[in-house]
């Protein structure tokens, strides 16, 4: 029986998933983070090690064939370079049976594609992905790929969690001074952050030491003021889902055609405002024969079926 394993690694989590061929899922493990632009290899290195022992203390003695890391980040050949130090680290570890996996059968690959590739069970189609940032990225029945966005959240990440709570916070800025039309959000991220006055929001994102999740984690302050038909919100979340929709249109007219399944996956799509419904309605009446799913299986389980393709078995 052959055996691999399948890792998605996040900004979050980092989840491992050993599978056989014949897609049985035989083990799961969870650890921490392993983005390791952030966090650094090290750190990256503990969790993706901790999060495989964890997965195959759940089957038994077995010997693995291929590894697929599907890492948020890994498009550059300079980040493949320290994921492939990470994992020559990884095969010097006696408790862990990937010792002697061929380097062909190492896969390293962004996020996007496990994402793809778990959301629709193969590996044709187009996955929009929306959480603190966004990237929409497809793959034809040719193999030619096509990304748009995904540049983090100075240069893109348009229709994200991070984009909307900024948006947010800026309107509620503009509404305070007078600038713009006012909105429930000053009330909303008083109350939400505790605050006695929106000039407050001063302390919490410049002096607390936020970074980019704890800002985005605000997005569903603004979803759900959108939802309590405060126009301000609502505009911000339309604003996100064109945003979406412009990069989704671009994935799909260069992969031609429009007969593709489109995988939503990230918690922004969880809006209760109808940002999944919206993007729907405007992706289906302008692509035809294009069906928008809900993700069949997890990145993990993408990364496996990537692994078992390297082996000939799917
Ligand atoms: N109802 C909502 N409306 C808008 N944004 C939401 C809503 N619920 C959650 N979010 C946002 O989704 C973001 C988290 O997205 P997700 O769970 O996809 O994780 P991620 O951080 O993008 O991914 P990963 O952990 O894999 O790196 C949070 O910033 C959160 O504020």
């Amino acid at each position: 029986m052959y055996y691999v394993l399948g890792i998605d690694g996040g900004g979050t989590k980092t989840i491992c998933l050993v599978m056989n061929e014949q897609r049985q899922i035989l083990g799961r493990g969870e650890a921490g983070a392993s983005n390791y632009q952030s966090i650094g290899a090290n750190a990256a290195l503990i969790s993706i090690e901790s999060a495989i022992k964890a997965a195959i203390e759940q089957t038994g003695k077995i010997q693995v064939q291929a590894i697929c890391l599907g890492l948020a980040g890994a498009g550059r050949s300079k980040d493949i370079e320290v994921i492939q130090g990470i994992i020559r680290d990884l095969q010097q570890s006696p408790n862990l049976p990937i010792e002697w996996i061929l380097p062909n059968n190492i896969i390293i690959c962004h996020d996007a594609l496990t994402a793809l590739v778990g959301g629709i069970g193969n590996d044709v189609g187009v996955v929009v992905a929306a959480g603190t940032g966004t990237i929409v990225f497809g793959r034809n029945q040719q193999g030619q790929t096509k990304r748009v966005g995904g540049w983090g959240y100075i240069l893109g990440d348009e229709g994200g969690a991070y984009n909307i709570a900024v948006a947010g916070m800026k309107a509620a800025m503009r509404a305070y001074d007078g600038r713009e039309l006012s909105t429930c959000l000053v009330e909303d991220f008083k109350n939400q952050l505790g605050l006695e006055s929106i000039e407050d929001l001063i302390e919490v994102v410049y002096r607390r030491g936020w970074g980019v999740r704890e800002i985005a984690s605000l997005a569903p302050v603004v979803d759900n003021a959108a939802v309590n038909g405060d126009e301000v919100a609502r505009e911000i979340i339309d604003e996100g889902v064109r945003e979406l929709v412009k990069a989704t249109r671009v994935v799909v007219t260069e992969l031609v055609g429009d007969d593709f399944e489109i995988v939503t996956v990230g918690s922004v799509w969880k809006a209760k405002s109808n940002i999944r419904k919206k993007f729907m309605e405007s992706i289906c009446a302008e692509f035809g024969n294009v069906r928008v799913i809900l993700p069949r299986y997890e990145p993990a389980y993408g990364a496996c079926l990537l692994a078992l393709k390297q082996l000939h078995f799917s």
